[in-house]
């Protein structure tokens, strides 16, 4: 069937329509991921949440769906995909599920010419954007922007699950946590116990938790201003280390403030300098929004990582308290793990914590 995404200027990119299960106009933010790889990660990424994904790899489904490794939640995360060509079968993997029946009825834009449409998005910016059977009948009423969505909310468990069997207790404080975070966690010898988003401070503390761990998640990080006050009283208490969204939090925590970027990083290939050490690690990456570096000053929190493409704030530390950010994804899915190193300075981080209160 012929579909469309208009954006919200008004532009129009044709494409063919595959898995949408009704020709209702499905809404949301266009964006785009640069990796080559990495597809059902991405389409299974809570943080990807209220968005259209737009591949620039013209080739997506070639290699199959997983039965699991890939799968970072239990369900289909962003409103729709579009892409250059999808593979009807992929080889690889065994499973008989295409991308299209794991969709489950959300649409799959094909055949567009996405070179043309990423370049529209970086000189516009992410917009909102409509997949449609019917270009001229699009209507924007009554559609929320995404800064305005309480989207964490959606992704967010709803009930205590605990994983592993470590000794060194880590409670996720899940905003819309992927799968591979908690999956390295245990790696690491860690058991973990993955907690509502609103969870108020006195049931943290009953867990008696060794460190935290602030997970991703998606949408505009200004919308969890209630959580707030619980945030920076739970990781003032404890070892902390926050991935993405969780960095965001941080940082709006301790009074700082976020911004959003044109349109944003997606990929797996985004340069990353600890300027500390002057190590570079190439780092998987998927966000909007920034820590605006100006809003920094006064608070104790200090720049630790820096994008090397646009010298964005990648990463924080806090000058007194054993806690830890980054913007971007050490546990990758998709991506390089270059920066996996950093669940060894968690762990380490926890360990001196430990060792300091055994001799207070
Ligand atoms: N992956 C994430 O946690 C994304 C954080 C936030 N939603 C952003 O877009 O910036």
């Amino acid at each position: 069937m012929k579909g469309y995404l208009v954006l919200e200027n008004g532009d129009v990119f044709p494409g063919q329509l595959l898995g949408a299960s009704n020709a209702r106009d499905v809404h949301g933010e266009a964006v785009f991921f640069t990796g080559m790889t990495g597809y059902q990660d991405v389409a299974t990424d809570p943080s990807y949440r209220g968005q259209i994904v737009v591949f620039t790899y013209p080739l997506i489904g070639n290699y199959g769906i997983s039965d699991g490794q890939q799968e970072q939640s239990g369900e289909w995360q962003p409103r729709a995909l579009v892409m250059g060509e999808c593979s009807a079968d992929g080889y690889h993997y065994q499973s008989k599920e295409t991308l299209v029946s794991r969709a489950g009825g959300a649409p799959i834009l094909t055949d567009v010419d996405t070179r043309a449409l990423v370049k529209r998005i970086r000189t516009s910016g992410a917009m909102g954007a409509v997949i449609t059977t019917d270009p001229d009948a699009v209507t924007w009423e009554n559609v929320t922007p995404i800064e305005e969505q309480a989207l964490v909310k959606e992704v967010s468990t709803q009930t205590m699950e605990t994983f592993g069997a470590g000794d060194t207790h880590i409670v996720l404080i899940d905003f819309g946590h992927k799968k591979a975070m908690v999956d390295t966690l245990c790696a690491y010898g860690a058991k973990v116990t993955v907690v509502p988003y609103n969870t108020p401070l006195p049931t943290i503390e009953e867990l008696e938790p060794d460190g935290l761990l602030l997970s991703n998640g998606p949408g505009n990080p200004k919308q969890l201003q209630e959580q707030l006050p619980t945030i920076k009283a739970a990781i003032m208490q404890y070892p902390t280390f926050a991935i993405c969204l969780g960095h965001q939090l941080i940082a709006l925590a301790f009074g700082g403030d976020t911004a959003k970027l044109v349109f944003g990083h997606r990929g797996a290939n985004q340069p990353v300098i600890d300027k500390r050490t002057g190590r570079v690690d190439m780092t998987a990456q998927n966000h909007s929004y920034v820590v605006d570096r100006a809003s920094l000053k006064g608070t104790e929190l200090e720049v630790t990582h820096v994008n090397v493409n646009d010298e964005s704030i990648e990463g924080l530390a806090h000058g007194r308290l054993p806690i830890r950010s980054v913007q971007y994804h050490p546990e990758a899915h998709p991506g390089p793990s270059d920066s996996q190193h950093l669940f060894s300075m968690f762990f380490r981080m926890i360990a001196k914590e430990k060792e300091v209160s055994v001799h207070a």
